[in-house]
């Protein structure tokens, strides 16, 4: 037996007025698997999301909920758990009811419903506050009963739209590490965006990179973080060496190629300093290096210059796409 991946979409496509908001975008999760979709504000990232869920009718394309095309499905026979900025809580609702209301909507008998919301709410570790009502809670608190009511709802895809915005980074850090051992425990496919790379990193195993309507690099997180397809990738996901060069390309220099101490010795052409050290910028024949050094490394500072090598074999060379 073949699996069916949690979603898949085929060319989705959206428009807008003149305004061509998604563009041929085909994307798969697999089921318990998380895929981050990252890309600068007004790429399109909401919109797919939107597709996924129901809420927004695609102009061509179509998408595949657990192998079952759903393209023509309003949003509440998807089967699929959002969490959405926009999808408030009931302010009239008990937390556990805000939770038992997707089952309920599916046909589950009441007490199976608050069984099933009691279930989410532990996921969440958030098992005492079921009485409670919204306005009651704290604003990590009700992102965790969102999380819970599309947990409850059991379905094999979860839709997360910026799910740990609004909050402080405190928090954010601390849910990060929930929601990462919570998605694996229940094995459900997550689509999550995000403008947060961080985020993506500590969350996804898959990211999908969004450049103005386009997927523009699809892959493992890791390894699209490590290996940017084009200059225009390794930028967004905030490498500090992308060197034009003549001729359309461009080199990425990643940290772990530069080695101080040895080789030759440059001069420096800006110092910042940081929490950490200083951000410093070496005139370099491949193009300005900037460098985050450590305290330790400042030391390696002489006068205005410092000795270093640059590992050729780590510098990669692809596309500058840059511009346009
Ligand atoms: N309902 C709408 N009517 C008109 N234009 C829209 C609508 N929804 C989105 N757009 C436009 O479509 C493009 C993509 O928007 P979308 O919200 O999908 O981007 P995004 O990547 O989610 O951005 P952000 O990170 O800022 O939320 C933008 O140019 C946006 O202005």
């Amino acid at each position: 037996m073949t699996l069916s991946a949690a979603l898949t979409t085929h060319h989705l496509a959206k428009s807008f007025g003149s305004t061509r908001a998604v563009q041929d975008v085909s994307l798969t999760v697999q089921a318990g698997e998380t895929l981050a979709l990252l890309g600068p504000s007004g790429c399109g990232k909401s919109t797919v999301l939107r597709m996924v869920a129901g809420l927004e009718r695609p102009d061509t394309g179509r998408v595949e909920v657990g192998g079952r095309d759903v393209t023509a499905l309003p949003p509440e026979a998807r089967h699929i758990g959002l969490v959405f900025q926009d999808y408030a809580l009931f302010p009239h609702l008990s937390v556990l009811d805000n939770v038992a209301y997707g089952p309920r909507m599916r046909g589950a008998a009441r007490g199976e419903a608050h069984g099933r919301a009691q279930e989410a709410l532990v996921l969440v570790n958030l098992p005492e506050l079921a009485a409670r009502k919204p306005a009651q809670l704290s604003g990590g608190q009700a992102q965790r009963v969102a999380l819970a009511r599309a947990l409850a709802t059991n379905s094999p895809l979860l839709l997360l739209d910026e799910p740990l915005s609004n909050l402080d980074e405190r928090l954010r850090a601390e849910l990060r590490n929930d929601l990462r051992e919570l998605f694996r425990r229940v094995g459900a496919g997550v689509l999550l965006v995000t403008h947060d790379q961080r985020e993506a990193l500590a969350l996804a195993g898959q990211v999908a990179v969004m450049r103005a309507g386009q997927l523009v690099q699809t892959g493992a997180a890791r390894t699209v973080f490590d290996q940017p397809a084009t200059a225009w990738v390794a930028a967004f996901l905030g490498w500090a060496n992308v060197l034009g060069r003549e001729g359309g390309q461009a080199l990425l220099v990643p940290e772990n190629a530069v080695r101080l101490g040895q080789g030759d010795i440059f001069t420096l052409i800006s110092r910042h300093a940081t929490e950490a050290g200083e951000t410093v910028t070496v005139a370099h024949p491949l193009g300005p290096l900037t460098l985050n050094l450590s305290a330790r490394e400042v030391g390696m500072i002489d006068g205005q210059t410092l000795r270093l090598a640059v590992a050729e074999a780590r510098v990669r060379e692809v596309m500058d796409d840059r511009q346009g």
